[in-house]
């Protein structure tokens, strides 16, 4: 393996691992495996293909993603402007743009209010001694520019002090203990930061204590901080998910569901698109992400969205005697000029992502709740109207399997071409047909290492890193006819 030590020079004197691959638990990779060498797929690529390919989507997931990629409220502002306004912001990040020239932010000629920002690394960068110990999660976030919070950090230096400089690394496991001084077990450095806060302060307060606890200066992964950075004109969102509501179309003056929506991604984009004209109805089964949704459309001055909290399964209603008055759910059936599926999902195609705590039992659990979503999701929709089904995971039976039962069991539906259309085909296996596969869109991660930035590179192959270099994501649109 790879250590810092080796990686960064003889001025380091410790050895640290630098992003192994994603570690699952064994029967999740057998099960994962069989998937990525199914039969269909060794006949077209060969065992040693199919083998290698598998081996390096685990790489590519413990890697962030190649670029930063924000949604820019063009319902408010011309992209033009966003644009500038983010090159002034990120050129104030001093850690971020310092000794970088120009802040580099590409438009994408296919989906056109995304701002894409590259991320550069692995970055030569020597740990500190002191070590600050972060969760899984926040390790993560650490990885796509964001700094140390304090709820997540899990063990600091006995007597570190504000202004100390640490080295922050990700407890991936989950063993650290909060509130330890120092911890043995597998940790993974990422990056080199002032502490913003005491270990007294962190730890001995006696309310949960919010706010930065260690800014992130040296970081091994460079990306900018969208903490609280423009919020009513840029909406940080991974480029396939911003592609879903492109695909879904919506027009001004529909009247649209999303089923599963929280904390409001979609949604917002979905109304931005029908330029805040027509209906937008989003729901969600837990409460408090429905508030965010709220938050969401408010800070974008989105008005036509209204949300409820409710559960998706049961939102068709076929007595009309039932339906509540207030335009709520449940739904008479055929409500909606379009629908979207954006599921609940095994996630494993979140990138980075070091460690995946989920059992095979939690992995195989979501294509049934999938299914009877499904069910609603075909009912609510009024004849010729069009849903789309996504998730951001990387298994047949969530994605692919998922489309081949829709069409057996919903005769009305037929797989549609989606625009844009920039990732790639579906995966053999699930008995869709080449035509079928070619329908669908499948994000399948790859990662090119980058710690020179992209100088050098033409339009076309930055273009092509953004589209492949992103998180494993699955889109199908379908019309009920
Ligand atoms: C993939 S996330 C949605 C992300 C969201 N579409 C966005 O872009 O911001 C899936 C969501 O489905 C919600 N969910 C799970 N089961 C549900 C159900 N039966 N009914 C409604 N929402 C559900 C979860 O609470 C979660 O917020």
């Amino acid at each position: 393996m790879r250590t810092v030590m080796q990686a960064f020079g003889e001025s380091c004197t410790r050895t640290v691992s630098v992003l192994p691959k994603l570690k699952l638990k064994p029967e999740v990779r057998q099960y994962l495996s069989n998937a990525f060498q199914n039969k269909e797929l060794l006949a077209e690529v060969g065992e040693q293909e199919a083998n290698k390919k598998f081996e390096e989507l685990l790489t590519y997931l413990s890697h962030p993603p190649g670029f930063t990629c924000v949604r820019a409220s063009t319902h408010l502002e011309s992209l033009e402007t966003i644009r500038d306004q983010l090159v002034d912001e990120l050129q104030k990040q001093v850690a971020w743009s310092s000794g970088r020239g120009p802040v580099p932010i590409f438009t994408h000629p296919q989906v056109p209010d995304v701002l894409l920002i590259p991320v550069t690394g692995p970055l030569s960068v020597c740990p500190q001694r002191s070590e600050v110990i972060v969760g899984a999660q926040c390790g993560n976030s650490v990885l796509r520019g964001a700094n140390v919070f304090a709820p997540g950090v899990l063990s600091a230096p006995k007597y570190m002090k504000a202004g100390d400089s640490v080295a922050v690394c990700s407890d991936v496991e989950g063993r650290c203990t909060r509130g330890a001084t120092e911890f043995q077990g597998r940790k993974v450095f990422l990056g080199n930061g002032i502490a913003v806060m005491s270990r007294a302060a962190i730890f001995q307060a006696d309310e949960p204590v919010r706010g930065v606890a260690v800014r992130v200066q040296e970081p091994v992964y460079h990306s900018p901080s969208f903490d609280g950075l423009l919020p009513r004109l840029v909406f940080l969102q991974n480029l396939p998910s911003v592609v879903v509501s492109h695909v879904l179309g919506p027009q001004p003056g529909e009247r649209i569901l999303d089923m599963c929506a929280a904390p409001g991604g979609k949604t917002s984009h979905i109304a931005a698109l029908m330029g805040d004209q027509g209906e937008v109805i989003a729901l969600d089964k837990i409460a408090s992400k429905v508030e965010r949704i709220r938050q969401n459309a408010s800070t974008l001055e989105l008005d036509c969205i209204t949300a409820y909290c409710f559960n998706s399964i049961r939102a068709v209603c076929a007595d009309q005697a039932q339906v509540p008055g207030n335009g709520g759910p449940p739904f008479p059936p055929e409500s909606f000029d379009r629908v979207l599926l954006d599921a609940p999902c095994s996630g494993l195609g979140q990138r980075p992502n070091m460690a995946c705590p989920l059992s095979l039992r939690e992995v195989t659990s979501y294509q049934p709740l999938q299914r009877k979503l499904f069910h609603a999701a075909v009912r609510l929709l009024r004849r010729s109207g069009t849903l789309v089904y996504s998730t951001c995971t990387v298994t047949l039976a969530e994605n692919e399997e998922q489309v081949a039962w829709a069409l057996s069991t919903f005769p009305d539906l037929t797989l549609q071409l989606q625009i844009p259309h920039i990732g790639g085909e579906g995966m053999p296996g699930a008995g869709l047909s080449n035509d079928q596969r070619r329908l669908v869109q499948r994000f399948s991660p790859r990662h090119e290492p980058s710690d020179s930035g992209l100088a050098g590179r033409d339009q076309s192959s930055i273009l092509r890193q953004a589209n492949a270099d992103t998180i494993g994501f699955f889109i199908a649109k379908f019309q009920k006819t």
